[in-house]
C-alpha cells in the first residue's frame, strides 16, 4: 500500500477540521478526494505531506509518517499546492532544482544526476525555453507547471496534488493530466489529489472519496461517488450526470 490512512483527524485553531477519516491508495493507483468548499480536502492532503499535525495513523509506503525524517519524507512524496511560495526573482530552473535538495548533501552542490533529472522535468512539461526566466514572469498556467516540473525533479514516488489544474485553460489541464497519468504508467507513482472539476477528477481517478464536513461521506469508484444524489446531499448543487467514455460527466443544471 503506498498510503494508509487509518482514522485520522485534524485540528486547527481549536476546531476539528478532518474527522476519523480512514482511506488507503494503493501502489500505482490514483485517488481524487473531492468535496465542497472547507471539507478538509487540503488539510487533509497536508496532513499526508506532514505539513501538519494530525490524531491517528498515516503510513506511507509501510512507513509510519510520524517517524520519517524531512529528508526521507521528501524522497517518497512531492507535494503540489495551488499556491507555493516562491522565492522572488528565482528562475525556473533554479526552483525546479529546488525538488533535488533531499539528494543533495548540506552544503553540497548538485550532481550530473541532478541536473539530468531537472533537464528531464522540464522537458516533460514543454518548459525548457523558460528555464532561465523568472517565475513571476510567467503566467498562471505557465507556473503551475513549474510547480509540477518540481514534484517530478523530486523523483517521489507518491505524488500528491491539491487542485493541481486551477489556473490551467482547459487545453492545459488535460495535458497536465495526460502527462500525470502517463508518468503513472510509466510508474512506480501513485497518486492523490483533490479537484474540484467533477468530471475531469472522474475521467481520471480510479478511485474517489467525497469529504463532507471532514469525514468520509462516500468513497468508490467515479461511478459511485458521482450520483446526482450524493451531488445534491453535500454540495446542494443541481446537477446532472451522464455517461461519459471515460467516466461520468457532471453537467450543472440552473433552475428553472
Ligand atoms: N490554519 C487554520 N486555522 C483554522 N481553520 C483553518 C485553518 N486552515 C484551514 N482552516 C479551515 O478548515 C476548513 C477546511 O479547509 P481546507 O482548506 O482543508 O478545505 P478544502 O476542502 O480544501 O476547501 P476548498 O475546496 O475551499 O479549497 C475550512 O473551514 C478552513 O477555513
Amino acid at each position: 500500500m503506498s498510503v494508509e490512512i487509518r482514522d485520522v483527524g485534524v485540528d486547527l485553531d481549536g476546531s476539528e477540521i478532518v474527522r476519523g477519516v480512514s482511506l488507503t491508495v494503493a501502489e500505482g493507483e490514483w485517488v481524487t478526494v473531492i468535496g465542497p468548499n472547507g471539507a478538509g480536502k487540503s488539510t487533509l492532503l497536508r496532513a499526508v505531506g506532514g505539513l501538519v499535525r494530525f490524531r491517528g495513523t498515516i503510513e506511507l509506503f509501510g512507513r509510519s509518517s510520524a517517524v520519517l525524517s524531512r529528508r526521507d519524507r521528501a524522497r517518497l512524496v512531492a507535494m503540489v499546492t495551488q499556491d507555493p511560495v516562491v522565492p522572488p526573482g528565482m528562475v525556473v530552473l533554479d526552483y525546479v532544482l529546488l525538488g533535488r535538495t533531499p539528494y543533495i548533501r548540506p552544503l553540497g552542490r548538485e550532481s550530473a544526476a541532478d541536473l539530468a533529472a531537472v533537464d528531464q522535468a522540464l522537458s516533460r512539461l514543454d518548459l525548457t525555453r523558460f528555464a532561465a526566466r523568472r517565475l513571476e514572469s510567467l503566467s498562471g498556467g505557465e507556473r503551475q507547471r513549474v510547480f509540477l516540473a518540481r514534484a517530478l525533479a523530486q523523483g517521489a514516488t507518491l505524488l500528491l496534488l491539491d487542485e493541481p489544474t486551477t489556473a490551467l485553460d482547459i487545453g492545459h489541464q488535460q495535458e497536465v493530466l495526460e502527462l500525470v497519468d502517463q508518468l503513472r504508467r510509466d510508474g512506480p507513482l501513485t497518486v492523490l489529489a483533490t479537484m474540484h472539476d467533477l468530471s475531469i477528477a472522474g475521467e481520471f481517478a480510479d478511485r474517489m472519496v467525497l469529504l463532507s464536513g471532514g469525514r468520509v461521506a462516500a468513497a468508490g469508484t467515479p461511478r459511485e461517488v458521482l450520483t446526482e444524489q450524493l451531488l445534491a446531499r453535500h454540495y446542494g448543487a443541481r446537477v446532472r450526470v451522464v455517461d461519459g467514455d471515460f467516466g461520468p460527466l457532471v453537467v450543472p443544471v440552473r433552475s428553472a
